[in-house]
């Protein structure tokens, strides 16, 4: 056996629960076995994790008809409070499932298909978890209006109603949470879904449905259709049946399921690319900065729509400040998700990992500087060191483009304007983050950022309760939060006339 096999046979013999590591769909309430299938690679390795049920069209078609044929019953039969209760038992089995005193199972399989170091999946289980536990409480809170009448002897009042069965699909980046900010809100407003997860890592989409519906959810109202096929997803948005889509994912997909969705007028919610824009002041704390630089920029291996893709620091530090970053990317360490040491994985692909070195080689041509990293080693696995180039001019391809890897690209500026315009400079408008002492230019230049989510002074924007979500080209709607229940929930309105006849 060769190392690789080894670490392969080592970290599949970790999952002591083998029944969780499912490769079927979940159609119609039960699992089913496709006898056509599509290889899911480890990232670390490069080998085949399993093979999963390639669903086709008449299999999005069946889920949908299930799926529809219990909403309303589902909806009408529970109340708030019954839906946030099944949703608090979904949260405590995720988190059952994360990790336990012998072995560790969902998380291992997360950073077994995803990549990502088994610190970080462990994070991600309790950040689906989270936000599974936000909408157990939201769930009973889904309150309407009472609206004084302009009409004598008449009451009018506005409820609340799920706005029917939900499509969900979702990228490979954050195999479980990406789901339960989705489906979570989904199934407390009252909703029903059909699931595409990711077809690089639908292992953490496979284990979820599976609990929901050990939860005591209906078999009927999750429903996961795992596929290569990405017409034969499309469905999703075309389908009548379907009055929601909810993606996130890449901005070119993102506009084209919003444009098939047209045609059915569904409720859409887009969370898309971002080129986030990373600002240091020469005031800043560098301290407080570097932890926020790292924290953004390589959480996931740089592989996180919300990670700096830019970073604009002022003329006068840009010397300490690159020194500083390159001493604390120098202590990062890469390799494979499940090696103890490893603080960062692997990126998805080759395809990913080539961007990265696309992104490096158009910078050098254009006149920056390698500091540490820049290039991809051989051997088996999708890797690339964690990179920093100092002197990147603002035209390189790194400002423009989204790299969604570990490639810290560092520019710089004078002024205060100035360093606003570059930042705003891009079709995206996901998350903008700042570095200052000065309070006061802090509120200023986040009022001025045209983002969905600006961070000052930390390089953590997510978190469950804080509306996450885009401007411009990165899409609309608003996920976790105090908003994100409404996504999945149309208003009606209910008049009662005659009162006193
Ligand atoms: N805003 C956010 O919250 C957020 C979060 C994660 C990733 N992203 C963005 O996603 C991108 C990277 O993810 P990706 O490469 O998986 O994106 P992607 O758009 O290729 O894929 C996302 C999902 O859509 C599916 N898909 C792809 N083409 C489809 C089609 N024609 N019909 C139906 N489904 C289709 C994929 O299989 C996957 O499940 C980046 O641009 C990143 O910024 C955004
Ligand atoms: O990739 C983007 C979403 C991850 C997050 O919630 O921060």
């Amino acid at each position: 056996m060769t190392g690789l096999e080894q670490y392969h046979q080592d970290a599949l013999s970790k999952l002591r629960n083998k029944e969780l590591l499912i490769g079927d769909a979940f159609i119609d309430g039960v699992w089913v076995s496709k006898e056509k299938k599509f290889p899911v690679y480890e990232p670390s390795t490069g080998t085949i994790l399993g093979n999963v049920s390639n669903c086709e069209l008449a299999d999005f078609q069946k889920a949908i008809e299930s799926t529809e044929s219990v909403q309303e019953e589902y909806f009408l039969s529970t109340t708030g409070a019954q839906r946030g209760a099944l949703l608090r038992k979904w949260n405590d089995l995720i988190l059952a499932n994360q990790h336990d005193s012998k072995s560790i199972i969902f998380a291992v399989i997360l950073s077994l298909e995803n990549g990502k170091p088994y610190a970080e999946a462990f994070g991600e289980v309790a950040y689906a978890a989270s936000f599974v536990s936000w909408f157990a409480e939201e769930a009973p809170r889904a309150y309407g209006h009472t609206i004084p009448s302009a009409t004598p002897n008449t009451m009018v009042s506005d409820v609340r109603e799920p706005v029917g069965v939900c499509g969900i699909i979702t990228p490979w980046n954050f195999p479980a949470a990406m789901i339960t900010r989705k489906v979570a809100p989904a199934l407390g407003a009252g909703c029903t879904v059909v699931i595409k997860p990711p077809s690089e890592t639908p292992y953490s989409c496979a284990i979820l449905a599976k609990l929901a519906i050990e939860a005591g959810f209906p078999p009927k109202s999750v429903q996961v259709c795992p596929t290569k096929d990405r017409k034969a997803a499309t469905e999703l948005a075309t389908n009548p049946l379907v009055k929601k889509i909810s993606f996130t994912g890449s901005t070119g997909v993102g506009k084209m399921l919003a444009t098939l969705a047209a045609g059915t007028l569904k409720k859409v919610g887009l969370e898309l690319g971002g080129n986030a824009p990373l600002i240091v002041f020469d005031d800043a704390d560098l301290d407080v900065t570097i932890e926020g630089v790292i924290a953004s920029k390589f959480r996931c291996s740089g592989q996180t729509c919300v990670c700096a893709n830019r970073i604009y620091v002022q003329r006068s530090i840009e010397k300490e400040f690159t020194k500083r970053l390159v001493e604390a990317v120098s202590r990062l360490e890469y390799g494979r998700g499940l090696d103890c040491t490893t603080t960062q994985g692997p990126l998805v692909n080759q395809s990913a990992v080539d961007k990265v070195a696309t992104h490096i080689s158009d910078a050098l041509a254009k006149g920056a500087k390698v500091e540490i990293g820049g290039e991809a080693p051989n051997g088996a696995g999708y890797f690339f060191p964690p990179t920093v180039l100092s002197s990147v001019p603002t035209d390189a391809l790194v400002t423009i483009d989204e790299t969604f890897g570990p490639l810290a690209a560092i520019c710089t500026f004078d002024t205060e304007e100035e360093v606003i315009k570059l930042a705003n400079d891009t079709e995206f408008g996901l998350a903008g983050y700042l570095f200052s002492k000065n309070i006061g230019r802090c509120h200023r230049v986040a009022a001025r950022m045209k983002v969905g989510m600006v961070a000052v002074n930390t390089g953590k924007v997510s978190a469950t309760e804080a509306p996450f979500g885009g401007v411009k080209a990165s899409g609309y709607g608003r996920e976790g939060s105090l908003y994100g229940m409404e996504e999945y929930q149309v208003i009606k309105a209910i008049t009662v006339g005659n009162l006193h006849r």
